[in-house]
């Protein structure tokens, strides 16, 4: 009699498994499947047989059964890619006694033809949903902040001390140095030591945006403005950074037209919407960043003056990485570890000529460069280690080209050249400084001009 129960009971949980769920699962607390439904089976295209005895892993794809054996902790309602679709799972712990002795886990998928239409509405979903969360980390969240900030060189440590002296307050900053430096690193970090932390960090490329939209980017307009103008209007970057931090890059790049209202805006603390007769107040702080010598700009009124005199209340200057050549190795070293824990792959090792050759190169492309070096570097290494084979192919021809077929004059009147444009950069293209500053005449020092075609 008790075998009898014992099998109708068997019997009834199996046939209630089958038709209640799509897929039944249970597991031991190590994760090994010790039954699995016929129609998962089915669904998973393999044989009870085979399965059973087997770690859940290597079954089914997306797993967490053997994590809910392990933590005890039930999942349910989760959504589980499988086969390409997602099903909806959930994972119970089974306690005997109170102690934790594996799981089980159903997934459900009823009508195939429902759910595969749903599936396709899911999908979507989060293709949007991951769409906007990075469009809006992009322009609105502050990412990095001065931990980020990678480089035990002087100038990074006086950098650092800039930042956080600049931080506090409204101060504008302008933010100087050649592409590939850091300056947008540096402006989320002054918004996140700020005050304004907590409010909205916008970013705006100057030169990205087509100049006749750049208006409408920055002020927003109002319903009917124009042509093809949204029903309801649309909100301008200003507006939506008020009370936080506006980040425009590329400054140098604002047409003229667009400095004059800029100019505006910063003196009034007031933007006017495209098409709207009124003024609306705004409590912005601006942060601007450019790689374009400004200066010379104004001189050839290209840009305006009094601008300038607005945005630069205060200047950050990011030196090149050729000019801070010690914060290469440790710099190396954390985007490979950046690079290693995005892709999954094991490399901890560069070896000593490959940080040589890294040492070496001039890294026109400054920081972001390095990056994907090191990025394409741990794509080709192998046995976990970047040699100068996996690095990219330049660095080594730019050294071969550097040392063997230039003569010493020619490499002498390269360095003559870096020097004088270090200084220039240094100091914001005075010319009369550079000249003190470099121990020669201003008219020799126009003559070096000329020789080595640099614009001032
Ligand atoms: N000191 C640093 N430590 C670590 N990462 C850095 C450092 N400086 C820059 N980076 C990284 O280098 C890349 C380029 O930096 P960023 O975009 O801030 O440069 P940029 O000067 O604004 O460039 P561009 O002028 O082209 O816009 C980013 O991925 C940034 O995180």
């Amino acid at each position: 009699m008790e075998t009898k129960v014992n099998f109708f009971r068997e019997e009834v949980v199996k046939s209630f498994f089958e038709s209640v769920y799509d897929g039944v699962v249970v597991v031991d607390c190590d994760g090994i499947i010790q039954y699995m439904s016929s129609t998962y089976c089915r669904f998973l295209d393999v044989k009870p047989e085979h399965v059973v005895g087997t770690h859940v892993e290597m079954v089914i794809e997306n797993t967490r059964m053997h994590i809910v054996a392990k933590t005890g902790k039930e999942e349910i309602n989760d959504l589980q890619l499988l086969q390409g679709n997602y099903v909806i799972a959930n994972r119970i712990p089974i306690r005997r006694k109170g102690k934790l002795i594996g799981a089980i886990g159903t997934i459900i998928f009823n009508d195939l033809g429902k759910w595969q239409e749903m599936n396709v509405h899911i999908k979507k979903l989060l293709n949007e949903l991951d769409f906007y969360r990075k469009e809006w980390n992009e322009t609105n969240g502050a990412n990095y902040s001065l931990q980020d900030l990678v480089g035990t060189s002087d100038e990074i440590g006086h950098l650092k001390e800039q930042v956080v002296k600049l931080a506090g307050g409204d101060i504008a900053v302008l933010i100087r140095g050649e592409s590939g430096t850091g300056k947008e690193l540096i402006a989320h970090s002054i918004h996140q030591l700020s005050e304004r932390s907590r409010k909205q960090f916008v970013k705006v490329n100057c030169g990205s945006i087509p100049e006749h939209l750049l208006e409408s980017e920055l002020f927003g307009y109002v319903e009917g403005a124009f042509t093809g103008a949204k029903k309801g209007g649309k909100m301008g970057k200003f507006k939506f950074a008020d009370g936080g931090t506006i980040f425009l890059d590329e400054i140098g790049d604002m047409p003229e037209y667009m400095q004059v209202k800029l100019l505006r805006v910063l003196q009034e603390k007031e933007i006017e919407p495209v098409g709207s007769l009124q003024s609306e107040k705004v409590d912005v702080r601006v942060i601007t960043a450019t790689n374009r010598p400004i200066e010379k700009m104004i001189e050839r009124n290209k840009f305006r003056e009094d601008l300038f005199y607005r945005i630069n209340a205060a200047q950050l200057f990011l030196p090149p990485l050729r000019e801070r050549r010690e914060d290469l190795k440790i710099l190396a070293r954390h985007f490979l570890q950046k690079v290693t824990a995005r892709m999954n792959k094991r490399v901890n090792r560069i070896d000593e000529d490959a940080l040589a050759l890294i040492k070496d190169y001039h890294w026109p492309g400054n920081i972001r460069e390095l990056e994907n070096a090191i990025e394409v570097a741990v794509h080709l290494s192998e046995e976990g280690t970047i040699d100068v084979h996996s690095l990219p192919s330049y660095l080594n021809r730019g050294r071969k080209d550097y040392t063997e077929k230039r003569t010493l004059k020619q490499q002498l009147e390269d360095t003559e050249k870096q020097i004088i444009e270090q200084a220039l950069k240094k100091y914001q293209y005075d010319k009369l400084k550079v000249a003190e500053s470099l121990g020669m005449g201003k008219s020799s020092l126009y003559d070096k001009l000329k020789r080595h075609n640099i614009m001032y």
